[in-house]
């Protein structure tokens, strides 16, 4: 038997949970033969899987090393734990959940200090006030140190914070932090604000392809497979069905209802009865529903679509320009 597949996801959490959930919108179930505590799976009906539960950093360390051939991580993970990133791996697609934003926050009480440009300023009088660098808590070391020295911020100190990092202020370990912020209610709690220009990355949940690991045909074969469902489901999320007959509609109608609310016709105009199937945008269904029936259609219906398979599938194309032919 040849290696396995490897599909790394997060063993905890909301990211487990949310990574679940949207492999199994796509029909591919993800399972632990031995229970939550299993760190290894298998997804129903694609024997050579094997799905490697790790925490959200491992898995971006895995797919540096080509451990895995796919994985799910946030892109802050990526961007922190990879070197060269964007030569190692790919990001696939965003996953719509896991959205976290990567900033520099300081102390509310700083009114003066609103920018990067303003922490520039403080950072170099600190040194000279103080003799000695202003402390940064972050977990976050290489972003922190790229984006500051982007800003051209060199008087300052990384002060390496395991997690409660936003509590670092205020128990005097460090004048200010980098770390993640969702709702912005934990920098609050702790009398943080961010800076105006102080967003190093927002993040999400990517699906993330390895350029190391071991592309074998049949690897390859797999991962057209997997994007295959998720570029099916992705294509049916964006898009309602509308049904609908009448006799006055013609390429120029179809023209129209294309321009105005981004319909696409898949299976080309009406048919010699009148038949019409179209895809439209879900914001846009109501104005093209009105739009049908003032030019003579009787009735419209509409249904949710599960999946839309393409002969083109636009995520498996991106995977195979990232490694090559
Ligand atoms: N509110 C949030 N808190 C923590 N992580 C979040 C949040 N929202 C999104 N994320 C994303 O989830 C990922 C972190 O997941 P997780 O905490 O499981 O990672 P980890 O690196 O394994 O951390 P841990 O040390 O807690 O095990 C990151 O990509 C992060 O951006
Ligand atoms: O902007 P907010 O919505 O307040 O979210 C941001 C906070 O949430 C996370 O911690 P979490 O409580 O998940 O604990 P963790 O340290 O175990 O990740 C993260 O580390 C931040 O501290
Ligand atoms: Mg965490």
């Amino acid at each position: 038997m040849s290696a396995p597949f490897v599909l790394a996801v997060p063993s905890k959490g909301r990211l487990q949970e949310n990574t679940e959930a949207f492999f199994a919108r796509a029909g591919l179930k993800l399972s632990k033969a031995g229970g939550a505590r299993d760190y290894r799976g298998t997804i129903a009906g694609l024997d050579n899987v094997e799905v490697a539960y790790l925490s959200a950093s491992e898995i971006a360390s895995q797919l540096a090393r080509g451990f895995a051939h796919l994985g799910v991580t946030g892109e802050d993970l990526v961007r922190e734990n990879i070197a060269d990133a964007d030569k190692r791996v790919s990001l696939i697609e965003g996953l719509g959940f896991g959205y976290a934003d990567v900033v520099v926050a300081v102390p509310q009480a700083w009114i003066d200090v609103r920018t990067m440009a303003d922490l520039d300023d403080v950072t170099t009088g600190f040194r000279e006030q103080h003799h000695m660098r202003m402390r940064v808590a972050t977990k976050f070391v290489n972003l922190t140190r790229g984006f500051f020295q982007a800003h051209g911020i060199t008087d300052y100190r990384i002060v390496e914070s395991a997690g409660a990092t936003e509590g670092a202020p205020a128990a005097g370990s460090a004048e200010l932090i980098v770390d993640i912020t969702t709702t912005g209610a934990t920098l609050a709690a702790n009398g943080l604000r961010v800076l105006d220009d102080g967003t190093i990355l927002r993040s999400q949940a990517n699906l993330v392809a390895s350029k190391g690991a071991d592309w074998s045909p049949q690897a390859r074969e797999t991962a057209r497979v997997i994007l295959d469902h998720i570029a099916a489901r992705a294509r049916a999320n964006k898009y309602r069905e509308v049904r609908t007959r009448f006799r006055q509609c013609d390429a120029a109608l179809l023209g129209e209802a294309h321009s105005r609310y981004g319909v696409e016709a898949p299976f080309g105009g009406p048919t010699s009865s009148g038949m019409l199937t179209l895809h439209c945008p879900p914001g846009q269904l109501y104005a093209l529903a009105s739009f049908l029936r003032e030019h003579g259609a009787e009735t419209v219906s509409v249904v949710s679509l599960d999946y839309v398979f393409d002969r083109e599938n636009p995520l498996f194309a991106k995977l195979e320009a990232f490694l090559g032919q």
